[in-house]
């Protein structure tokens, strides 16, 4: 009965989004409302189908004999009154399925989860919430456990899912956050940060539509893999309106892909570099001695007086450099052209011969030289690049710092730029402001030209008698303004597009995720683009690889909010089982022996191995293909000190079918993947081969919480394969089997 309403929903919308897009012509007012319409009856279908799959997936049974079925949206049924078929998981009504137990059933007397492939029921679990039930007992505190277990079992597949149906009670605590103030999740691996950071997205633009829907919701994650990971959850809750961004990708125009050392990426994370880049930008104002500046047949002198005059009251507009050079300009031309009027005989000349000197001193080239090299325009790009590439402009700009750290961040003026320079450009567009009217003019012109070009191809398609009828179809549904707004790629729909479009954007709420790795400058730029400081911070600080990472969440958050932010703990992990998770929490407590690891929801009855292999390239393949063989159709990853993911994926791939290295998308679709620690961050595999303990541990001064991390990708088998001795803190593994 759902299917089939939801069948008759998806094709009403269709038949409206059709109807929309037949409206051609009009008025501007009457292309925007059809352009509404369009978007709204294109989103709705995308919704439709996304939540195909497991539509409905429990019930809840009150004791005054009402019954309710939940699932991912809500049905109502349009011929008794929207009476109410199918309740949202996130409406209030629906909360007793996450959180009523048997000492606090909220009326409930049943709670039904229910199992469906494709359209068809395959499994239900019962739980009669009755305190003295004669039902065996169950884990405390576990919700609907037989379907839990069940999904933590299952094969991983490579995309996250989403938990919908066995949202946990402390879990859902989180999700239904008020929406105003900084909440952090903290959280140990696999205790579902990033899934409740994900379904809190979900339930917010549920609850808080109309403000959000405006000004957008912003996932910041990691690296592109791992936003590739978790990218399939929010489409799967019907939402499509999320921008999903790494910190590298958040200035627009530019994808921060190149590499750098850490050490180089640590500094460039210090919140000093705001001062840095400060300075650097103050001192290209430059007040050299005197300057002469040939002007017609005369020579203008511009003295050091003049010049810093002229500075300080650019610099007293306090407007960014860009724009203040304008007064700076006025203050120059104006002692120019005071200079060539005494020159020439102030007594000859009158006002508008005045201006006209003032005009032709603009438009000259030596002057403009001149005032170029006083206060040059700059963009962001240029600064920076001048900067890094200048061991002078370093050492004035960045007095304070080492010499050794100066030496670290010197690169070649053409370098690829970094995610670390993100947040320094960033830093560098607010302070410089932008200087885009040329920018704005080119754009129009472009889109002038896309809209004559498009109405050129309709013009023509007209004129064409027995034209495919499928150039008719898209005659029919496009005209030029919306064909030329295609041609220049430049429709966006949702606020998310418009905001990965636009630097100044300004999003409702943020959500970071594996936060602990966000420098003090990618937290500076991220709390700029959310001014009402409504945001979620998911992350570990016992998993912090990052040199430039945080150790502590007030150090994180106290400039920006001092005290007021929210902690709230995860403590069950459903990832990885209690066996692996014993070896992990020796190597946590030689990170912190205060730090608490989170308990397994489950045993998995297998015991992690370790093998001692005289030569890694050679014995690590035989070892990978049989663990493989045990997981079946699993996925499995080797994880291994980033120095070595060549020489090792390399040995691998040439001797296991269907094996690949590195974190691209297709890697992560492969069987068997191998990896170094800081690209497995936040994924996770049924099977885990970690390689070489010792230097993941020697390979950063964050080597033990890297080691962590690698441990804790797991969700069923792990196994330890090193050349020389095992670590101390990987001893509780001695008692274990020992292969190869
Ligand atoms: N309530 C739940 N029901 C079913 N599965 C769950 C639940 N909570 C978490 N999981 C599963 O546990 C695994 C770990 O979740 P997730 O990746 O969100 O953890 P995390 O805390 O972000 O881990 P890490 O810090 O290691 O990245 C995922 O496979 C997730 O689907």
């Amino acid at each position: 009965m759902l299917y089939g309403r939801l069948d008759d929903l998806r094709e009403q919308s269709s038949k409206r989004l059709a109807g929309s897009l037949r409206q051609t012509g009009g008025t501007h007012q009457m292309r925007s409302e059809r352009d509404t319409s369009v978007a709204m009856y294109s989103d709705q279908l995308a919704q439709y189908s996304a939540v195909e799959n497991g539509l409905c997936f429990g019930r809840l049974d009150f004791h005054e004999g009402e019954r309710f079925y939940i699932g991912r949206i809500g049905l109502f049924d349009e011929d008794k009154e929207y009476e109410p078929l199918l309740m949202d998981w996130r409406a209030p009504a629906a909360r007793p399925f996450y959180l009523a137990t048997a000492a606090s059933p909220d009326g409930v007397r049943r709670r039904r989860h229910m199992r469906t492939k494709q359209r068809t029921v395959v499994a239900f679990d019962d739980e009669v919430l009755d305190i003295n039930s004669t039902e065996p007992s169950r884990n405390e505190g576990l919700t609907g456990e037989a379907t839990l277990l069940a999904a933590v079992n299952a094969n991983r597949t490579g995309q996250m899912s989403d938990i919908v149906a066995t949202i946990q009670a402390e879990q859902d605590k989180i999700i239904r956050t008020e929406l105003n103030g900084v909440v952090v999740v903290q959280g140990g691996p696999g205790t579902g940060k990033t899934a409740v950071a994900l379904h809190r997205a979900a339930y917010l633009l549920y609850t808080h539509r109309r403000q959000l829907a405006k000004r957008g919701v912003l996932v910041v994650g990691p690296n592109a893999t791992f936003l590739r990971y978790i990218g399939q959850v929010l489409p799967s809750l019907g939402e499509t309106g999320v921008l999903l961004s790494t910190v590298g990708e958040l200035y627009p125009g530019l994808n921060a892909v190149g590499r750098e050392s850490p050490e180089a990426a640590a500094i460039k994370g210090r919140i000093t570099m705001a001062d840095v880049i400060s300075h650097a930008i103050k001192d290209r104002q430059e007040a050299p001695g005197m300057i002469e500046v040939p002007f017609e047949q005369e020579t203008l002198r511009l003295d050091r007086r003049a010049i810093t005059e002229a500075r300080g009251r650019a610099r007293r507009t306090r407007r960014p450099h860009n724009e203040a050079r304008r007064t700076f300009v006025r203050e120059m031309i104006s002692t120019m052209a005071n200079q060539a009027v005494n020159k020439l005989g102030r007594h000859l000349l009158d006002a508008d011969d005045i201006d006209e000197i003032r005009r032709e001193l603009r438009e000259d080239e030596n002057v403009q030289n001149a005032l170029a090299r006083l206060w040059p325009t700059l963009t962001p790009q240029q600064l920076l690049s001048e900067l890094f590439s200048s061991a002078k402009r370093l050492a004035t700009a960045a007095p304070r710092m080492s010499k050794e750290d100066r030496a670290l961040l010197l690169r070649e003026p053409d370098a690829e730029w970094t995610p670390a320079d993100v947040p320094l450009l960033d830093e560098a567009a607010e302070l410089l402001g932008e200087d885009d009217a040329d920018a704005k003019a080119r754009a129009e012109r472009q889109r002038r030209q896309a809209i004559d070009y498009a109405q050129g191809v309709l013009d023509i398609l007209d004129l064409e008698d027995d034209a495919d009828p499928e150039i008719l179809m898209a005659h029919d549904l496009m005209d030029a303004y919306r064909l030329a707004e295609r041609h220049g790629g430049e429709n966006y729909e949702t606020a998310a597009e418009r905001a990965a479009a636009d630097r100044t954007w300004t999003f409702g709420h943020i959500i970071v995720d594996e936060a602990q790795e966000l420098s003090a400058m990618a937290w500076r730029t991220l709390m700029r683009r959310c001014p009402s400081k409504s945001m979620t911070v998911v992350g570990d600080i016992a998993q912090t690889g990052d040199i430039a990472g945080a150790t502590s969440w007030g150090q994180v958050l106290s400039p920006y909010v001092m005290d007021r932010w929210k902690l709230t703990e995860l403590t069950v992990n459903y990832r990885t089982p209690s066996e692996i998770m014993a070896v992990a929490a020796d190597v946590l407590a030689s990170v912190d022996p205060e730090l608490v690891p989170p308990t397994s929801v489950r045993d998995s009855g297998v015991e992690p191995w370790h093998a001692q292999v005289r030569d890694l390239v050679a014995d690590l393949p035989g070892l990978v293909a049989r663990e493989a063989g045990e997981i079946g159709e699993g996925k499995l990853a080797v994880i291994v000190p980033a120095a070595r993911v060549a020489d090792l994926g390399e040995a691998i791939t040439a001797a296991i079918p269907g094996a690949a290295v590195g974190s691209q998308s297709a890697a992560l679709d492969a069987r068997a993947v191998v990896l170094g620690v800081v690209d497995a961050k936040g994924l996770e595999f049924d099977a885990v081969v970690v390689v070489d303990p010792a230097g993941i541990l020697a390979e950063s001064p964050r080597g033990a919480s890297d080691l962590y991390v690698a441990l804790t990708r797991a969700t069923q088998r792990l196994g330890v394969v090193h050349e020389g001795g095992l670590p101390g803190v990987l001893s509780r593994l001695k008692g274990a089997s020992v292969l190869g």
